[in-house]
């Protein structure tokens, strides 16, 4: 499904603009990262897509469909939402939290804990986790426990606000891993939020930038951000969120190359077209000296 932002602005009762005018198509089965630093809007641009936030100005479509005319209970139920800090129900088991939406939609209990299940193998939780509560589990797997429950009521869309924000380094490495392995066999749109300009590239098909008021500095694949960033402040996002690590593009062989600063090669660029993503070599990544996460629990 593809979702495509009009000109969406948000004013908050109290007179904060968090998003000026922003316009996006995010084609579908493609996944889109908003990167920017704390307080850009990305979070306010996120919570658009499932009406918890609904904009002054302008409109979404989904698959050309105003939202603004749907329901958005029912909404909210077929398009999946990760948090950083998973969200999870604290007095209901691993399986019953996963199993909350379908439940919610009427399907019967055996079945939905049997689908439940299911997605704890999709997203590399041992069964055996299934009857404990969110408390008795790493960061980690609460965040996995979080994605299976995005993915119970098979939703054409997914949110993921900083999800891998909130746990190590080593660990969100892997949880990264795990998302790229997802996104081959699901098939979802994919809109995904994170202050760490590593992991937009590692994830995103299509990258946006953002400055504060939700102003778009530049919106393309991770190849055009390192080939071609459009201003000062892109370059400078995107060298010096990465430390001393800058990255850029090289040929070798006919073939697009991204090295580190030391010539080490970082990973290769498929191609130049809407399939031009970011195919990171593993371990050759892991998000040094990312940013501070935000404060607020969003
Ligand atoms: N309910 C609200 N009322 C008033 N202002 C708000 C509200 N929610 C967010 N804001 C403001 O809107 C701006 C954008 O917030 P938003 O949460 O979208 O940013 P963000 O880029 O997701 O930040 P972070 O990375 O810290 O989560 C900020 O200035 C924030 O303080």
């Amino acid at each position: 499904m593809s979702i495509e932002f009009r000109g969406v602005g948000k004013t908050f009762p109290d007179g904060t603009t968090a998003v000026g005018e922003f316009s996006l198509t995010i084609p579908s089965r493609t996944t889109t990262v908003l990167v920017g630093s704390s307080g850009c809007g990305k979070t306010t641009l996120l919570r658009m897509v499932n009406r918890m936030v609904d904009p002054t100005a302008g409109s979404i479509l989904i698959d050309d469909e105003d939202i603004s005319r749907t329901d958005p209970v029912a909404l909210r139920r077929r398009i999946g939402y990760v948090l950083q800090n998973s969200g999870l129900l604290p007095h209901r088991r691993v399986a019953d939290n996963i199993a909350t939406v379908p439940r919610l939609n009427g399907v019967a209990k055996a079945p939905a804990r049997e689908r439940a299940l299911e997605l704890m193998d999709t997203v590399g939780l041992d069964r055996s986790l299934a009857d404990r509560y969110p408390s008795q589990l790493s960061g980690g797997q609460q965040q996995r426990v979080g994605v299976a429950r995005a993915l119970a009521a098979d939703p054409n869309i997914l949110l993921m606000d900083e999800p891998f924000g909130a746990v190590d380094p080593i660990v969100r490495a892997e949880l990264q891993r795990e998302l790229i392995r997802l996104r081959r066999e699901l098939d979802k749109t994919v809109l995904f939020v994170t202050h760490d300009i590593d992991e937009a590239f590692l994830l995103g098909d299509q990258v946006v930038l953002l400055e504060r008021g939700g102003k778009i500095a530049q919106v393309g694949t991770p190849a055009e951000f390192l080939a071609n960033p459009a201003s000062d402040f892109v370059a400078e996002f995107v060298g010096a969120d990465r430390g001393r690590r800058a990255l850029r593009v090289e040929e070798l062989d006919g073939v697009q190359v991204v090295v580190d600063e030391d010539g080490r090669p970082a990973g290769v660029l498929r191609g130049s077209s809407a399939a031009g993503s970011f195919e990171a070599k593993a371990g050759a990544r892991t998000a040094p000296g990312a940013p501070a996460q935000g404060e607020r629990a969003s």
